[in-house]
């Protein structure tokens, strides 16, 4: 039986893997289509035993392979808005979809599941295992997706092929600059295919040189991985190459 039900998921898996890769290129066919739809979203925190409104009225689309920038001050709302997007907390009012489900009113196991699944998380410190090579790194993504191992081996040395690290995945963390460290980070953030990428100041730690290597990073991936990318910055250099820029301030757009 323990052999019948490993094949059996090992197949629901594969199913799953491969129904996703043709919703994906379905929707990424469809670019006026949005992945993700922010209608009128409010978060108000308790603090110190008054209410704190933080998001006061969000709208927002993300449309199929688009590169979209918040942008804001420090406390404006910025990493809040991308929580909510990202399913790891839930709006007090409004209303956010995904691929044209209800997000905001799904369990929290729900939102895990379509987050294991469809997204990827990239932070301004890179969260790599330090003991493991960049190789290791991106091959435990996919296990901890549920990626069939069969796939792996090809998968992770295209995702770090693609983050220009190919010479370099056997290198650990700390034989790495922090631009090369984002870029594992990157790659795994990607290795599972999701739909959308969510990165909260990806480049806040790196030189300028380095921030363009990201910046181009994140173009090519768009590109080849049908990604959308939505990302929180402070750096007014880098915000040529959005699609579009939302301007935040005081937990509203402008
Ligand atoms: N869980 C929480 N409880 C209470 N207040 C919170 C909570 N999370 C965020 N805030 C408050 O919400 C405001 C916006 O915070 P947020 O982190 O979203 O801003 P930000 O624009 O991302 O800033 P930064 O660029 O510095 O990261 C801040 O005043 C912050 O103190």
């Amino acid at each position: 039986m323990g052999w019948w039900k490993s094949r059996q998921s090992v197949a629901e898996t594969i199913d799953d893997h491969v129904h996703k890769q043709e919703q994906h290129k379905a929707d990424a066919g469809d670019v006026t289509k949005p992945l993700l739809v922010v209608e009128g979203v409010e978060r108000t925190f308790q603090a110190g035993g008054q209410p704190l409104q933080v998001l006061k009225g969000i709208h927002m689309e993300l449309l199929p392979r688009q590169l979209v920038m918040l942008r804001g001050r420090s406390g404006s709302g910025k990493t809040t808005l991308l929580n909510l997007i990202g399913g790891l907390d839930q709006p007090s009012n409004g209303h956010i979809f995904f691929h044209g489900k209800p997000f905001h009113s799904m369990s929290d196991d729900q939102r895990t599941k379509v987050r294991r699944k469809e997204m990827g998380f990239i932070f301004q410190a890179y969260a790599l295992m330090p003991l493991l090579s960049a190789y290791e790194n991106v091959e435990l993504a996919l296990r901890m997706a549920g990626y069939p191992g069969g796939e792996w081996k090809a998968r992770v040395e295209h995702c770090l092929d693609l983050v220009g690290l190919a010479k370099r995945m056997h290198h650990r963390p700390f034989e790495l600059s922090g631009g090369e460290q984002q870029r594992v980070a990157i790659a795994k953030a990607i290795a599972h295919r999701p739909s959308l990428l969510l990165a909260d100041e990806p480049t806040a730690e790196l030189d300028s040189q380095m921030a363009a290597q990201i910046m181009a990073v994140f173009q090519t991936i768009i590109r080849t991985e049908q990604v959308t990318i939505c990302m929180t910055t402070h750096d007014p250099t880098i915000l040529e190459v959005a699609d579009h820029v939302y301007e935040m301030v005081d937990g509203k757009f402008i």
